[in-house]
């Protein structure tokens, strides 16, 4: 063994990444998504792309923007492409009877959940530790919030029962999204009603959005060590 490669969840991201990537057809209009688990989904894209498929892409991030155009693939805005075919990406959990999800860990959920919203299909590609029985477990809730007044914002996140923590890059500097706001990262615990939440968060002013996908999965691609498989929403 190398030891080079220490992450034991690559290979299943990736297999998860390329069954995804398999769904996309000449012509399509498809959304990228954010994070390693999209990275290795954009790669495969891009592989297909020099073997031939044509398909416009709008891309969740600066990042899988830079990624995307680096591999030849043409890009697209909303302008041109009210409607989304298919958009992939990744979760940080997604509930197993419901397939909601939470997203942002990689601070990208507001392009994410725009992007998810005008697609006809939602495809999310996890390995199998993403799976838990209720959203919350392990993960806070990321939400994207604006810079002004985020104190009083975070407060009343706090009311809702969240232990509520500001999110800082390594360099000690505040995170700020490719909007140009701030992530609060919100621990709740075993979330009840996802979508009552969801709710509950976006009426706060000062919130802009959730990393709560509650009804918006179309089909969960899961790689684990017995192999790949498909959960469709009911
Ligand atoms: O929501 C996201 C970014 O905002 C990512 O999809 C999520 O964090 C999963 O990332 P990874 O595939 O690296 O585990």
């Amino acid at each position: 063994m190398s030891g080079q490669n220490s992450d034991p969840t690559v290979e299943l991201k990736r297999r998860a990444a390329e069954e995804a990537a398999a769904m996309v057809q000449d012509g399509m209009a498809v959304g990228l998504g954010t994070g390693s688990t999209a990275a290795l989904m954009i790669e495969a894209l891009g592989r297909r792309w020099a073997e031939g498929l044509r398909f416009v892409a709008i891309p969740t991030s600066e990042h899988s923007a830079e990624q995307a155009r680096a591999l030849g693939i043409t890009l697209v805005d909303f302008g041109s492409h009210a409607q989304l075919d298919l958009a992939i990406d990744g979760a940080d959990e997604v509930e197993r009877g419901s397939l909601d999800l939470i997203k942002g860990l990689g601070g990208a959920l507001l392009r994410e959940k725009i992007v998810a919203a005008a697609a006809r299909r939602f495809v999310v590609i996890v390995d199998e530790g993403k799976l838990v029985d209720h959203l919350g477990s392990r993960s806070p809730v990321p939400v994207e919030v604006t810079p002004f007044g985020w104190e009083s914002t975070a407060r009343q996140l706090g009311e809702l029962g969240a232990r509520v923590a500001l999110r800082i890059k390594r360099d000690g500097e505040m995170f700020m999204t490719d909007g140009g706001n701030l992530i609060l990262d919100c621990s709740f615990g075993p979330i009840a009603d996802p979508k009552a939440l969801e709710a509950a968060i976006g009426d706060i002013v000062g919130v802009i959005e959730s990393g709560l996908f509650v009804s918006r999965t179309s089909e969960v691609v899961v790689a684990g060590r017995q192999g790949l498989t498909r959960l469709v929403a009911a």
